[in-house]
């Protein structure tokens, strides 16, 4: 099934215009041909994530063929689904093709945000996007999978275009990647200005750790989990951006926003604390008390909701609450309960739909344009579905460049 059929791309999914730009590359909203055949099967779409161009020779490893394979095998309700994986020959460009969903926690929030009508999202809402966020996420930890770039973009959630009982549900998106194309601790800043978002990073990785555990996950689902009670983000620090041979600097505005907020850590709290690189630094600065309960109005001091979220945002991360253990927390026990519809009606979707960007022929080269070409003059990129030991990137491809996540 994934590598035995030659087939074109364009065969397979039209290309309806763009949804955005990340890291790696272009993503796209494309309409699954296929389903359409025969009148009874609903409209489907997809997101369509291009890699970068790849030359003919470099390689990617049988190690990331063997891992893509992997992350096709992953099947998870609150998992995005990566339906195909293609390879272009003309435009010489990979691409990952994944069930497509509505909307993502970044818009959403942005919607409560919303400056002239501020409203929290309702309590049922955001205990059901938690609830739905940490059983992906117990999944990916059962299978050895640390998702380690966490942020509310990356978090999807379908929307009425799916049938009703898949409405307002969590998909996690760009799992797995970050193993595949970029280095452990990537440059927070790349050489085309690529932002990476510190926000919901892990103080132990803030701090100099040098390995990624399962807990950098939790941290971040406990930033969300306030970003979501609150609509707005809960540590805001300025990135710093790396200078000569120092591709991670200290982030120590995004450490001190945390201090500020939490409590400076003391070593009997976090015995780990005194063998990480920055710590020396850290610890001579300034302590303030916890207001934690403060930042997070929404969620009462004595009420499960708030230890919960004490419990995410542990420092110590042995101590921190891990997914299996969060599921289990009275917070979801308790009235309004958690459901796989996060929406409070499944037939009134209060969220915007996603801006689609027309496909603009100076840049969606190759099978984006694909729908006018071919009709032209027949010459549509061939497209086919990846071998087992085709050669894509040696090394990481090159990053696109994108907004500051602050600014979108
Ligand atoms: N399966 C999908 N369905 C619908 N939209 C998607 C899908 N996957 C990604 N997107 C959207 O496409 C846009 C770009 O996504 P992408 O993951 O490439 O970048 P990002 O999350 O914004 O940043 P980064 O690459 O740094 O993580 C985002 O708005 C994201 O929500």
């Amino acid at each position: 099934m994934f590598f035995n059929r030659k087939q074109r791309i364009s065969e397979k999914y039209a290309p309806v215009g763009k949804i955005g730009e990340g890291t790696y590359g272009l993503v796209y909203k494309a309409r699954n041909i296929q389903n359409q055949s025969g009148n009874s099967e609903a409209e489907s779409f997809v997101a369509v994530k291009k890699f970068k161009s790849f030359k003919s020779g470099d390689g990617i490893s049988p190690t990331a063929i063997r891992e893509i394979k992997l992350l096709r095998e992953l099947k998870n309700p609150y998992i995005v689904d990566l339906v195909d994986v293609m390879l272009d020959e003309a435009d010489k460009a990979l691409y990952l093709v994944f069930d497509y969903a509505e909307h993502d926690l970044l818009e959403m929030i942005r919607c409560h945000h919303n400056r002239s009508a501020p409203h929290a999202m309702p309590m049922h809402t955001v205990k059901s996007l938690l609830w739905q966020i940490l059983h992906g996420i117990n999944y990916l930890h059962k299978n050895w999978i640390i998702h380690r770039d966490l942020k509310p973009s990356n978090i999807l959630v379908t929307g009425l275009d799916k049938p009703p009982n898949e409405r307002g549900c969590v998909k996690i998106a760009d799992f797995g990647l970050a193993r595949l194309f970029q280095s452990p601790l990537r440059p927070l800043t790349d050489v085309d200005a690529v932002v990476v978002t510190i926000w919901y990073r892990a103080p132990e990785l803030l701090l100099g750790a040098k390995h990624y555990t399962k807990a950098i996950d939790l941290w971040a689902i406990g930033c969300i989990f306030a970003e979501l009670v609150t609509s707005k983000p809960l540590f805001q620090g300025q990135e710093k951006e790396r200078k000569g041979d120092d591709r991670n600097p200290f982030q120590s505005d995004q450490i001190d926003k945390i201090f500020r907020i939490l409590g400076k850590p003391s070593v009997e709290r976090w015995p780990g604390v005194i063998d990480l690189p920055h710590w020396s630094q850290a610890q001579t600065w300034q302590n303030y008390p916890c207001i934690l309960h403060d930042r997070v109005r929404g969620l009462a001091k004595g009420s499960s909701g708030y230890d919960l979220l004490t419990k995410l945002l542990e420092y110590d991360p042995d101590k921190r609450i891990t997914a299996e253990d969060a599921l289990k927390h009275p917070f979801f026990t308790e009235e309004p309960r958690p459901t796989h519809i996060a929406f409070v009606d499944p037939n009134i979707d209060p969220y915007k739909s996603r801006p689609v960007t027309p496909l603009d022929p100076k840049k969606d080269i190759g099978w984006a344009m694909s729908a006018t070409t071919s009709g032209t003059n027949g010459q549509t990129p061939m497209t086919r579905p990846m071998p087992q030991s085709a050669p894509l990137f040696s090394s990481a491809p090159p990053p696109f460049k994108r907004t500051r996540i602050n600014d979108r």
